[in-house]
């Protein structure tokens, strides 16, 4: 099975590396400096510095050259996926999905886009505790493909699988995807609590009610609790809450400083997905009748609709209830 990654960017590159090691694998970069950052010094200086890269990556900018290979990992921003797959070759017969988000214009989670846009695919979701640095250099890493049809899924699991790099499979697409992209949002908020020096108990707090927002949305959504208590939501989670090499935490700590999101979005080249998904995520939440109140907190601050003391506050002072509500 010939592997092409769709996007350039640190994720991209780490799973480039990682398909590398079963052979020659396509990696297509929107911008022409990674493609030939990658093509002549082995190494994508703009999104993953500093991390030597395999000689079986072939960088390209060219969407043309997809149509050679039989799966594409798509790895670009979650609001970019649909506008890339109108303009790359017809279907291939899998498409992976590995970014994390729900489309803001249609409300759409990303298998949800695919289907519209690659009919005849076989659509799947690759998604878990992986920060791309740690991947692209080998560190064990494990992570849920949830896919509908199982026997494209062990095929694609048999192409990628490395002992470093763990696999497991599911048929719970819309599981797998809902707690990757609540897990950003909430990741924001942690990372607000960090800022403001509110303690780890907050953190703690934060993560175990976080949760039971994505579980509500999730069942919603008809994703299955143990799914979200797994890789792809709780794992994911508790990783994107406890550190700096994430760009969601790092941006919510900033937030938390006491800077305004607008400064911190400025003139970013790498993408914190959490700062897109809070506002379609509560804007689904809210038709749909589902209580998010730390959803919604991150989306005032970062649309600048409250400071933290106000968003703090306000949800202080919820009324006390049962944990199970
Ligand atoms: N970095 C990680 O550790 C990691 C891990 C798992 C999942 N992800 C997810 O992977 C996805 C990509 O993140 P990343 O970290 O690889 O990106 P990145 O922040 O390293 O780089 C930004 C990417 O956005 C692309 N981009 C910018 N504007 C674009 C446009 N108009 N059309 C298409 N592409 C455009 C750039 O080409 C580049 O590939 C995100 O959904 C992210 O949540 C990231
Ligand atoms: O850096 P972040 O916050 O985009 O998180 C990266 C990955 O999603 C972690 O699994």
């Amino acid at each position: 099975m010939r592997i092409a990654v769709v996007g350039g960017g640190a994720w991209g590159t780490a799973l480039a590396q990682v398909a590398a090691q079963g052979g020659e694998t396509l990696l297509w970069a929107r911008e022409p400096e990674v493609a030939a950052s990658i093509a002549d010094t082995r190494e994508n200086k703009l999104f993953l510095p500093g991390v030597p890269l395999s000689s079986a990556i072939r960088p390209t900018t060219d969407l043309a050259d997809l149509a050679a290979c039989e799966a594409w990992l798509m790895v670009t921003p979650a609001q970019h996926m649909r506008r890339v797959l109108e303009a790359a070759p017809p279907s291939p017969r899998a498409l992976i999905l590995c970014s994390k988000g729900i489309e803001e214009s249609s409300g759409q989670l990303l298998h949800q886009v695919a289907r519209e846009a690659c009919p005849d695919a076989a659509v799947m979701v690759l998604s878990g505790p992986t920060f791309a640095h740690e991947v692209a250099t080998g560190l064990p890493t494990a992570l849920t493909l949830a896919a509908e049809i199982e026997a494209e899924a062990e095929t694609v699991r048999a192409r990628l699988a490395r002992p470093a790099f763990r696999i497991y499979l599911s048929d719970d697409v819309a599981g797998a995807e809902v707690g990757g992209a609540v897990k950003n949002v909430l990741a924001i908020a942690c990372g607000v609590v960090e800022g403001r020096g509110l303690g780890q108990n907050a953190r703690a707090a934060l993560i175990a009610r976080g949760f039971a927002e994505m579980t509500r949305f999730g069942l919603g959504r008809g994703a299955r609790a143990e799914t979200l208590a797994g890789l792809s939501g709780l794992g994911d989670l508790v990783l994107t809450c406890s550190s700096t090499s994430s760009r969601n935490f790092s941006l919510g700590k900033g937030l938390g400083q006491g800077r305004p999101a607008t400064e911190l979005m400025a003139d970013r080249r790498t993408v914190a997905e959490g700062a897109f998904t809070a506002p379609v995520l509560r804007r689904l939440a809210e038709q749909e009748g589902v209580d998010m109140p730390i959803v919604a907190a991150v989306d005032d601050l970062l649309a600048g609709r409250a400071s933290v003391d106000a968003v703090l506050e306000r949800l202080l002072s919820r009324p006390l209830r049962t944990e199970r509500a």
